[in-house]
C-alpha cells in the first residue's frame, strides 16, 4: 500500500488559482484531516486526487498510481465520497450499492452479499429497501459513505462527511474511520467541523488560498500562545488571583470565568498552581481551543497580515 503523495500541485479554473502549489504525505495507516476557509482548494485538490479533474501542474500518486496517466488503477484503489451525493432517486438503498458494487465487476451474487454488510456498517438496515430519494441529508451522507467503500479501497477521499450527521452518527463515523485506518488504508477526510477532525485525524494538511501550509510553518503556529479557559466556582476570587499573579492585564474575565493566553504548558501548569495554592475553587482549566484548531487559526492570521 502506497498511500497520497502530492507534490507542487496547481490548477486554476480561467484566472482562478483554485490550488496553486499542494505538497503532502499521507503514509498508509493514517487519517489526515484537510483543513481551510471556504474558498481555499480543498475540493478541487480532492478532485484531482479522485482522477476527475485534471491538475495544470505537479504530481499525484494515489495507492502508488498516477490519477492522470492512470486512472482507472486509481479508481480501482480509491474510494471517494463527494461532499453531496449525487444518486439514482428511483433505486433503493440496497439496489444503488448493488448497482455500484457491479460496476466495480462484482458477480451479482458477490454484489448483494456486500451491499448487505455496507448497509449493516453505516447502519441504514432500515431504510434499505426505500428509495433513495427518501433519505435524509445524514441518511444520505451515510448511503455516500458506504458506496465509497463498495470496492474495498486502499485510500479513501471524504469531502465534508460529517456534515448533516446527528452526533450519534458522527461518533459512528469517526470509529469507523478509525478502524479503516487502522487496517492499514490511508484516509483523507475535509471537514470545517475541526473538534470533529481533531478526533479522527493523526496529521493535518493546512490549504490557505490554494497553498498548503510547510511543516516548518505549522510548527511554529503550534508553538504560539494559546488561550486558555479557566472556570472556578468563586469567580471574583478567581480575578483577584489572576491580578495578583501578574495575569489580569492580559486574561478576559466573562461569565463564565477567565480565558489566558499562555505560551507553554509549563506557564499553564504554573498558572493552575498559583490559583490552587491561593486558594481559588479551580472547577475546570483546560485549552480553550483543540490543536488543529489553534494552528488553524494561527496560519490564517498570519496569512491576513501577509496578504
Ligand atoms: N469549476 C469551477 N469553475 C470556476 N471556479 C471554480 C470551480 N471550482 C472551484 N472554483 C473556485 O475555486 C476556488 C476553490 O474552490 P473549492 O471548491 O476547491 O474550495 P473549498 O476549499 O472546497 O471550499 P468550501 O470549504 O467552501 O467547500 C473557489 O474560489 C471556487 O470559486
Amino acid at each position: 500500500m502506497a498511500g497520497i503523495e502530492v507534490s507542487g500541485v496547481a490548477r486554476a479554473f480561467g484566472d482562478v488559482h483554485a490550488v496553486r502549489d499542494a505538497t503532502f504525505t499521507v503514509e498508509p495507516g493514517h487519517v489526515a484531516g484537510l483543513i481551510g476557509p471556504n474558498g481555499s482548494g480543498k475540493t478541487t485538490l480532492l478532485l484531482m486526487l479522485a482522477s476527475l479533474l485534471r491538475p495544470d501542474a505537479g504530481t499525484i500518486r494515489v495507492a502508488g498510481f498516477d490519477p492522470v496517466t492512470d486512472p482507472a488503477e486509481v479508481r480501482a484503489r480509491m474510494g471517494w465520497m463527494p461532499d453531496l451525493l449525487g444518486s439514482w432517486a428511483s433505486l433503493t438503498v440496497r439496489e444503488a450499492l448493488v448497482t455500484s458494487a457491479r460496476l466495480y465487476g462484482r458477480s451479482t451474487d458477490a454484489a448483494r452479499a456486500r451491499a448487505d454488510e455496507l448497509i449493516g456498517l453505516v447502519d441504514l438496515d432500515e431504510l434499505a429497501d426505500r428509495p433513495t430519494r427518501v433519505l435524509s441529508r445524514g441518511q444520505k451522507q451515510r448511503l455516500s459513505l458506504a458506496r465509497a467503500l463498495v470496492h474495498d479501497p486502499e485510500v479513501l477521499l471524504l469531502d465534508e462527511p460529517a456534515s448533516g450527521l446527528d452526533p450519534v452518527a458522527r461518533a459512528g463515523l469517526r470509529a469507523l474511520v478509525r478502524r479503516l485506518a487502522s487496517e492499514g488504508r490511508t484516509v483523507l477526510v475535509s471537514s470545517h467541523v475541526l473538534a470533529e477532525l481533531e478526533e479522527m485525524a493523526d496529521q493535518a494538511v493546512y490549504l490557505s488560498g490554494g497553498v498548503t501550509a510547510a511543516a516548518d510553518e505549522i510548527a511554529r503556529a503550534a508553538r504560539t500562545a494559546r488561550d486558555w479557559r479557566v472556570r472556578s466556582l468563586d469567580p471574583e476570587r478567581l480575578r483577584t488571583a489572576l491580578d495578583a499573579a501578574g495575569w489580569g492585564e492580559v486574561a478576559r474575565i466573562d461569565n463564565l470565568g477567565a480565558i489566558v493566553p499562555l505560551a507553554t504548558e509549563e506557564d499553564a501548569a504554573q498558572l493552575i498552581a498559583h490559583l490552587v495554592g491561593a486558594g481559588v475553587p479551580v472547577s475546570s482549566f483546560a485549552p480553550a481551543v483543540g490543536d488543529l484548531e489553534h494552528v488553524f487559526l494561527d496560519l490564517s492570521r498570519n496569512g491576513e497580515e501577509d496578504a
